[in-house]
């Protein structure tokens, strides 16, 4: 009997020491990142869930900029925005592959408080067969474009008036957590973020700069609905594990955990288990979540490999039935 009652003590003091040296350790400083009546710059935001980030922030009160390359597309979402909230925003047409185009507008702009950098390309096709162009087009917008719009945004970032917490979100995607079929260059391009947002975090924290990644799954936008007609069918069967949301759903999850100044923002459930599974060495603000991830790592980790031998099996079985054609 009494080793019954040691067993249990010991199944309750471990944990709870383990959350008292975790509060030690990651010293929950919540941060609170207001996006009322300050400046809120979404790159494209002219569309999908860039579209639906700039009206969520429009009507809680931020001034809004969005940025992407046709002013056409850029007047069409104004005009949205306005019936929709009756906010008017600001739009800049520039690529953010063109350094000094992005420079333009973020002087034009004015100095940033919450910068969303959101434009994304995607053309996923097997490696084999993809021009290296189209690699290089996706690495170009979706990297390099980012590291352009971070470039331009920061100085002014840096010596914004008051002091409140800023915040620079990249828009990842959870092919940017787990390589998958297809997206050999969207991947790339996406886990490239990750690098970027941990490093840059260590070098803007000092400027009270937060970091956020946030990763969807598939997400109803008009660029699902062209990828799709082109997206391999083992891609749609992998993708198809962490399910779809709307472009509106993925806006709230994205804005909130911007508020909250997380660093990585999974988008649904799913994702949530493979931020987990992904953590890492990336800053974690939240000691009950980083309790989940040192309590659940093993259990997750065994998830994890589930989904990949079933991403195996699937990618074998579609071969095979190709042999038989
Ligand atoms: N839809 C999905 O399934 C998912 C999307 N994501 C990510 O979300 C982000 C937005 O995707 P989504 O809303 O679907 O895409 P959309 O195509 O609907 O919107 C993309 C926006 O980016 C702009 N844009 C594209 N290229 C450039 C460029 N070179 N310079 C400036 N702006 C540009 C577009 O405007 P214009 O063409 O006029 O420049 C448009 O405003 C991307 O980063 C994507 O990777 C992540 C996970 C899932
Ligand atoms: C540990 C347990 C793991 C949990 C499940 C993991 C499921 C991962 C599925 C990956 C989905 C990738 C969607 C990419 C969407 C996207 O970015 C394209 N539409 C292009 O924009």
């Amino acid at each position: 009997m009494a080793d019954l009652n040691l067993l249990l003590l010991l199944l309750l003091v471990i944990p709870i020491s383990l959350l008292a040296l975790l509060i030690l350790i990651v010293r929950p400083r919540p941060v609170k990142i207001p996006i009322k009546n300050r400046h809120v710059f979404i790159t494209g935001g002219s569309s999908g869930i860039g579209l639906a980030l700039a009206i969520r922030a429009a009507s809680e009160g931020a001034r809004v900029s969005i940025l992407a390359r046709s002013l056409d597309k850029l007047e069409e979402a104004k005009h949205f925005i306005r019936l929709s909230t009756g906010v008017d925003v600001a739009i800049f047409a520039a690529d953010v592959r063109d350094f000094d185009s992005v420079t333009k507008a973020v002087v034009e702009a004015g100095p940033i408080d919450v910068l969303v950098v959101n434009q994304g390309v995607f053309l996923p096709q097997e490696l084999e067969k993809q021009e290296l162009d189209e690699v290089r087009f996706m690495i170009d917008v979706n990297l390099m474009g980012s590291f352009n719009m971070i470039k331009a945004a920061l100085p002014g970032m840096k010596i914004r008036d008051e002091r409140r917490p800023a915040s620079i979100a990249l828009m990842s995607s959870q092919a940017g957590q787990v390589g998958i079929y297809g997206y050999t260059a969207y991947s790339a391009s996406k886990f490239g973020l990750r690098g970027l947002a941990e490093a840059l975090q260590q070098e803007v924290i000092a400027d009270n700069i937060h970091v956020s990644l946030i990763f969807p799954p598939d997400t109803d936008t008009p660029a699902l609905a062209e990828e799709n007609k082109r997206r391999p069918q083992l891609t749609s069967i992998i993708a198809a594990s962490s399910g779809a949301m709307k472009a509106d759903e993925v806006a709230k999850k994205a804005l909130d955990g911007i508020k909250s100044g997380s660093f990585v923002v999974p988008c649904n459930f799913e994702g949530a288990l493979l931020s987990i599974a992904t953590a890492g060495l990336s800053p974690q603000r939240s000691f009950l979540m980083a309790f989940i991830e040192v309590v659940a790592a093993s259990m997750i980790r065994l998830l994890a490999l589930c989904f990949q031998w079933n991403w195996y099996g699937s990618i074998e079985k579609w071969h095979a039935q190709k042999k038989q054609k």
